[in-house]
């Protein structure tokens, strides 16, 4: 573990009540941004009073869970407010696979929240952020986009290739991905992208954490309290020209048997992993349609009640990875995604979001995102693979899935 101040430093945080509306993002003072934002209410952090480098492995939940405990237990803490998100708070975001050591706890020196009609302030050790003078947000210009990992040819070759397995009972399904990049003529600045997205996308999760920047529609998990939600979703289809087009192709999708096995497999895999955790559960048998500005999902809303005091760290230790960005079965979809993709996933498909010290937080799963590093970016989009699958559609899925990014790049 990494601590800025010292690893025997003592956090001492204090939060205090603020007049709200608060807008989120425009508050943040300087590139290097973290917030998670969904119809104008969440988080924003800044400043690092602490950081979690977590290494790989399949304990890397736990491990962090743990190593946050720790720090944020000898925490001295004055926080009037205890609703989730109030007092010290980690914004974290984790790699896909094992393999990735990439993941990262990050508690800033500063946090702004605002939910439900109220507005809190937190700040962390002294409070006070070497970078906080207050920097011009920089739109991109410039931008000079090219391939990445996989031509598109060869990733349409990757997809047939999968359609092969699981036509041969390999597996049922897997989620394949792709990423391009692109370069701009000077840093990137994530604000300039968290805006737009937040505008454009106001039902996504806007989210940024250590340059991993995007606005996701899928929630890996919520727990406020006892209670947990989570938002499955696989099968998509693009928005129609007109109303008219727009809901036939979402009544297509929902009638589609490809779309609904492939969600199928996410949705019932959510419940079992859910299922010894929960007193209550409930998920829906049917899913419903989830417009966002650029296409059409199937989503299922799941809703349950712990059956035990667990930090939302376990509850997506539990989840992740789902087969909205694996597969089914889980272990032959990992194999499949590292033989066919030919790229490293990094954190895209990982959770990420909040956890704060009472163990209640909102995670996502990076989609729709891309990493940034100074005057460059590397956007990731996948599709969930099924028998049916075609390489051509799946192509055309993600370009449009890529243009969330695209458009927080371009305007
Ligand atoms: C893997 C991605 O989307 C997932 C989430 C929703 C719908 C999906 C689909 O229809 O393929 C994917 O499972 C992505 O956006 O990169």
């Amino acid at each position: 573990m990494s601590v800025a101040l010292g690893a025997s430093e003592q956090l001492t945080v204090r939060t205090v009540p603020v007049d709200g509306p608060v807008d989120l993002i425009a508050r943040l003072p300087h590139p290097a941004a973290m917030a998670w934002v969904r119809h104008d209410e969440g988080l924003v952090g800044w400043g690092e009073a602490a950081r979690i480098a977590v290494p790989g492995g399949d304990d890397r939940f736990g491990w962090a869970g743990r190593r946050l405990a720790a720090l944020f237990r000898d925490a001295l803490v004055d926080d009037p407010l205890g609703v989730p998100g109030s007092g010290p708070v980690a914004f974290g975001s984790f790699g896909f696979a094992p393999k990735n050591d990439e993941s990262v706890l990050i508690v800033p020196r500063v946090v702004l929240g605002w939910r439900d009609g109220r507005a809190w302030h937190t700040t962390i050790g002294d409070g006070v952020d070497p970078l906080t003078l207050l920097r011009p947000v920089a739109e991109p210009a410039g931008l000079r986009w090219s391939g990445g990992s996989l031509a598109e040819e060869q990733w349409g070759r990757a997809v047939e290739n999968a359609v092969r397995r699981i036509r041969g009972g390999a597996l049922g399904k897997v989620v394949l991905a792709r990423d391009v990049r692109v370069r701009a003529d000077g840093p990137i600045d994530a604000r300039a992208l968290l805006r737009r997205l937040a505008r454009r996308y106001p039902e996504c999760y806007t989210f940024a954490v250590d340059g991993l920047v995007g606005a996701t529609p899928e929630l890996l998990v919520r727990r406020f309290g006892g209670r947990i939600e989570s938002l499955v979703l696989a099968g998509t289809t693009p928005r129609g020209a007109d109303e008219a087009e727009d809901r036939a192709l979402g009544r297509a999708l929902l009638n589609s048997g490809k779309d609904r096995g492939e969600h199928a497999y996410a949705a019932e895999m959510v419940r079992e992993a859910l299922r010894p955790l929960c007193a209550e559960l409930d998920v829906p048998a049917v899913p419903e349609l989830l417009r966002l500005a650029n296409l059409q999902h199937l989503a299922t809303p799941v809703r349950g009640r712990l059956a035990a005091e667990r930090s939302v760290l376990d509850v997506l230790a539990a989840l992740h990875p789902t087969p909205a960005v694996g597969g089914t079965p889980t272990a032959a979809a990992m194999e499949l995604i590292d033989e066919l993709e030919e790229m490293d996933r990094s954190r895209y498909a990982g959770p990420v979001g909040w956890v704060d010290a009472r163990g209640d937080g909102e995670w996502g799963i990076a989609l729709r995102c891309a990493q940034l590093e100074g005057d460059e970016a590397r956007l990731f989009a996948g599709c969930g693979i099924v028998a049916g699958s075609t390489a051509e559609a799946e192509l055309a899925e993600t370009r449009t899935k890529f243009g969330a990014m695209r458009y927080a790049l371009e305007g």
